[in-house]
C-alpha cells in the first residue's frame, strides 16, 4: 500500500499560493487520524450509501474518499462499520459532504474522517450515485487522481500538474 505523508496545509498553501485548491467548507473532525493525505478517489451519493459501502469494502491503497452527499444532513452517509471496513482495507480516509453517525465510535479509529456533522438516521440502500467522477463543493473541484491533504487547519487539494 502507498501512503502518502501528510504535509500540514499551511506550509503547503506557504509553499504553493493560489496552485493550491483550498476547500472553503468548516468541516468538523471525526475520525482518530487527525492529519491524512492521499489521492482522491469520489463518491457522489445522495442519502444512498450502498455504493459507499462497495467501495471502502475494496482495497484503498492509501487514497482519500471524497463523498459527495449533496450537503444533506438528513441521513448519515457512514457510521462504525462502514469507517472501520475503510480502515480494514487501507484508506487513509474520508472526507463527507454530508453527514455520519457513531461519531464516538469514529473517534477511536486510525483512519481520517471529516463531515458536516451528526445524525442518527442511515441513509438509503439503492445503489444510486457515481463512482469516481470529479465533485463540487467549498468552492473547489475535488479530481479523482489529485492529492488532498487534510489536518485541523482545513482541506486542500494539489492538482495533479
Ligand atoms: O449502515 C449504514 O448505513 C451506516 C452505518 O451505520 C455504519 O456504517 O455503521
Amino acid at each position: 500500500m502507498t501512503t502518502t505523508p501528510a504535509v500540514p496545509t499551511t506550509d503547503l498553501y506557504d509553499e504553493h499560493g493560489e496552485n493550491l485548491l483550498v476547500c472553503g467548507t468548516q468541516f468538523r473532525q471525526f475520525g482518530g487520524r487527525r492529519a491524512f493525505a492521499g489521492p482522491i478517489r469520489t463518491v457522489s451519493c445522495h442519502e444512498d450509501n450502498a455504493l459507499l459501502r462497495e467501495l471502502v469494502h475494496g482495497p484503498g491503497d492509501g487514497a482519500v474518499l471524497v463523498v459527495d452527499g449533496g450537503g444533506s444532513l438528513r441521513t448519515a452517509l457512514l457510521g462504525d462499520l462502514i469507517a472501520g471496513a475503510a480502515q480494514r482495507n487501507g484508506w487513509a480516509g474520508l472526507v463527507v459532504n454530508g453527514a455520519v453517525r457513531d461519531s464516538r465510535a469514529l473517534g477511536g479509529l486510525d483512519l481520517g474522517i471529516k463531515a458536516l456533522g451528526t445524525v442518527p438516521r442511515k441513509s438509503g440502500k439503492t445503489g444510486a450515485g457515481v463512482l469516481d467522477v470529479p465533485v463540487t463543493f467549498g468552492e473547489i473541484t475535488f479530481r479523482p487522481g489529485d492529492v488532498l491533504h487534510s489536518d485541523e487547519d482545513g482541506v486542500v487539494v494539489l492538482p495533479a500538474a
